[in-house]
């Protein structure tokens, strides 16, 4: 069965006009999954047992993460001046001298993209213009993070978000329907979200928090992935489990899967929870492992974080001055 992606459609056309035979095949993949949960936590331990690189191999990986970074702010008491620091620090992510001395400083390492709520999107989209930066502002939508507005707030959310300037929209799904097993509805909904994003990129956050099930988030991520998403991301970040190493196999499994049958490839972006320097070399590790070098890359993998940052710009100030910085040696991380 061959289930081409959205996106290789005219995006302009209707989601609805997508033919029958899809919705269909959503039906008919989606009800022969399943996951064998032994062998998913297996595989995940072993990636975390993995040895990490060293030296100057460790920071070069670390420069990479830098560069998948969907650097974020999502917090209730965000203003225009915290995200315009944030979009200075998606600039400079790692001090010039550490750079420089790193030989790195004219390569134009910069974050992946800076990550805001709807409401601050045109003041990242002004900040990084009066930086002469062309770095993407992604916006979250669709009622994050809980997805629970009504499909018209939550479409007319992305719409204004793509209006504000955020050439990036990450959607939440309905979890609702996922749990009550309606996936035909969950994917016209996010094939409707897919037509108003128009030509920005649509990340689809599956919440893996609350799907129950590792067959759910891999039945997820198929409808997500037939609906036309860009990348598939795990969580907002505001669940009480978010990226963890288990379900990022099922999903990044699932990614192989639509790859194999379709020939698209689509993203993954883990969320939520990841902190150290340590945890991005495990995921940029489980990346390569599974998916393949093609992986390695802002265009199919980005690390959605608020903190992370600091602790790999800490690790690099490691590898170059070999101390460990004070608090006011990187204020800005
Ligand atoms: O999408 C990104 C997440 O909301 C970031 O989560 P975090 O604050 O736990 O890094």
């Amino acid at each position: 069965m061959t289930t081409p992606h959205l996106s290789n459609f005219d995006k302009n056309k209707p989601a609805l006009d997508v033919p029958k035979l899809y919705t269909r095949g959503v039906k008919l993949w989606v009800s022969k999954v399943r996951v064998n949960t032994q062998a998913v936590l297996k595989r995940a331990q072993h990636i975390q047992g993995r040895k990490l690189a060293k030296k100057q191999w460790q920071a070069a990986w670390l420069l990479k993460a830098v560069t998948c970074i969907d650097l974020t702010t999502l917090a209730g008491d965000d203003t225009p001046s915290n995200v315009h620091r944030l979009c200075l620090k998606a600039i400079q992510p790692v001090r010039y001298d550490l750079l420089k001395s790193m030989d790195m400083h004219d390569k134009g390492v910069t974050t992946a993209a800076v990550c805001v709520y709807p409401s601050r999107v045109a003041d990242a989209v002004k900040s990084l213009k009066a930086a002469n930066s062309s770095l993407p502002v992604a916006s979250v939508a669709t009622g994050f993070p809980a997805g629970q507005t009504p499909l018209k707030t939550r479409l007319e959310e992305v719409r204004m978000a793509v209006v504000d300037g955020a050439t990036e929209i990450d959607i939440v799904i309905n979890r609702t329907l996922a749990l009550t097993g309606q996936w035909e509805a969950m994917y016209d909904e996010i094939c409707q979200f897919r037509e108003a994003c128009g030509d920005a990129h649509m990340k689809t956050i599956l919440a893996i928090g609350e799907l129950g099930t590792f067959t759910n988030v891999y039945k997820a991520s198929l409808v997500a992935m037939m609906a036309g998403s860009d990348f598939i991301k795990t969580s907002t970040g505001k669940e009480a489990v978010n990226a963890t190493y288990p379900v990022a196999i099922v999903m990044v499994r699932a990614i192989r899967d639509y790859f194999l049958c379709t020939g698209h490839k689509v993203g993954f972006k883990p969320a939520g929870g990841i902190r150290t320097a340590k945890e991005a070399l495990v995921w940029l590790t489980l990346m390569k492992e599974e998916l393949g070098d093609d992986w390695l890359h802002p265009h199919l993998f980005r690390l959605g974080a608020s903190s992370l940052l600091a602790d790999i710009e800490r690790q690099i100030y490691h590898y170059v001055t070999g101390q460990y910085a004070a608090f006011h040696e990187l204020p800005m991380a």
